[in-house]
């Protein structure tokens, strides 16, 4: 794969950014219609590499149950004679799709082996395959107990409809029952145990459902869906504020930034949104209007000394990596899940920005960056350990350090393919080697 040198001659940035569609809710929208009998219909389905995998896997799992259906009434000849019905799907790095996917087939009557990259073996399912299993899935373990890849049998028949879930490791074994509660014949009621993290993509979850048709009750840690039928409707995907939150980081390390990030709204389903709160505090002003959110830049000391990234992981390394530039010794708490992700994100963290002598120092739940030892250094290789937001999250550095390289700049596809060219059409020099 390509390594990408980032230049930025100045440090100005002004001009218009078109972001790709948010991955959570292109995700969630593709379960929901591939569940509806036809009702539910996708508008704009995200160009994200996890969301464009995840929308060919369900699109040819319906054609081959159409043929299946063709051939049982026989319409066609079998491919072959030794015609299997157990497909393997592979899923890559895509977590939330193979969250999603796991319950999808676990209630469908397809066989299948639901597998991953290398990392995706690491990032553990246990706790959905115990609650699904438990619900009357049929699910087996390839290779490691608790981790993909999994074999999910078919035969599903619900043997109840209350269960227990744990909140604190993951929301998405949470979103990925919710998805399939409706059509659950005695409904779902989810006991979520302990803290539930990320709580806005189970917000998220709901909200879209209920677009699309399905009500809920959520009364403390108890959320019911009963079984129901989907509406007639279409899901319309926002762009993705995971993605607007590197913008608002080049905006936070320029001299000077004025940006219009089309296609926001004040009001978005996605919790990464807090993005706008958060960079208020590095002198970031969002402005909604025109069709989209304008970004202006104010001289403003730094003041906010604790960031809680609980509700909204995805967002910690631009945080982190925007204090560390600065200086600002901030603390972080709700870093707990970023071990699981694409890569132990703290470690990565840990390890990239001790190239500039910052540390994160963990203390029990608790983060500090120490920038006491802090350098410019001329030139800086980043390591992106297979995780698309270490290479964003680092690419604001530009702005300060004169040369960047980043490891297998392709990585980024997973959520923001255009992030490349995107920058180089707002002035930044992007030369792809190897
Ligand atoms: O449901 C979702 O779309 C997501 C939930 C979050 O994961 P966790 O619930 O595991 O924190 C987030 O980090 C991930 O990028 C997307
Ligand atoms: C954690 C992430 O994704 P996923 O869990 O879907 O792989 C992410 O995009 O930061």
């Amino acid at each position: 794969m390509p390594n990408i040198i980032l230049n930025k001659s100045n440090k100005q940035v002004k001009g218009t950014v078109n972001l790709t569609g948010s991955k959570s809710e292109c995700n969630r929208a593709l379960i929901i219609e591939a569940l509806s009998d036809g009702k539910v219909h996708v508008d704009n389905v995200s160009d994200a590499a996890d969301a464009v995998l995840l929308a060919g896997i369900l699109r040819k799992t319906q054609e081959s149950r159409v043929k299946n259906q063709e051939v049982l009434a026989g319409e066609v000849e079998p491919l072959t004679t030794h015609h299997s019905p157990l497909t393997t799907v592979d899923i890559g790095p895509a977590g939330t799709a193979m969250r999603f996917l796991t319950a999808y087939y676990a209630i469908q009557d397809d066989e299948v082996i639901l597998t991953g990259s290398k990392r995706m073996k690491e990032r553990p399912i246990g706790i959905l395959v115990d609650a699904l299993r438990e619900l009357g899935a049929h699910i087996d373990y390839k290779e490691n107990d608790g981790y993909p890849p999994i074999k999910l049998k078919g035969d599903f028949e619900q043997l109840t409809g209350k269960i227990n879930i744990k909140g604190d490791i993951s929301s998405q074994y949470i979103t990925a029952l919710l998805l399939i509660a409706a059509r659950l014949p005695q409904g779902l009621e989810l006991h979520i145990e302990g803290e539930l993290t990320s709580r806005p993509y189970v917000e998220m979850t709901l909200a879209m459902l209920q677009t699309a048709g399905i009500q809920h009750v959520w009364t403390d840690n108890v959320i019911a869906i009963a079984n129901q039928e989907f509406a007639t409707t279409s899901l319309y995907i926002e762009p993705d504020w995971s993605a607007a939150s590197y913008w608002y980081a080049i905006a936070a390390l320029a001299d000077e930034a004025e940006l219009f990030l089309t296609g926001l709204t004040a009001y978005s389903l996605q919790g990464d949104s807090v993005i706008t709160e958060i960079m208020a505090n590095f002198g970031i002003t969002s402005q909604f209007k025109d069709g989209g959110v304008h970004l202006l830049k104010e001289a403003k000391p730094l003041s906010r000394k604790i960031f809680d990234m609980k509700e909204c992981p995805d967002l910690a390394q631009t945080v982190i990596v925007v204090c560390a530039a600065l200086g600002h010794e901030a603390t972080f708490t709700g870093l707990e899940t970023l071990k699981i992700k694409e890569t132990d994100r703290i470690l990565a963290l840990q390890t990239e920005l001790a190239k500039m002598g910052v540390k994160l120092i963990e203390k029990g739940q608790v983060y500090k960056l120490d920038c006491s030892e802090k350098f410019i250094p001329e030139s800086m290789f980043i390591n992106t350990y297979h995780d698309h937001r270490m290479a964003m999250a680092f690419a604001p550095l530009a702005l300060i350090i004169p040369q960047l390289e980043f490891e297998n700049g392709p990585v980024v596809e997973k959520s923001y393919p255009a992030f490349w060219t995107d920058l180089e059409k707002q002035g930044f020099t992007v030369q792809s080697i190897g």
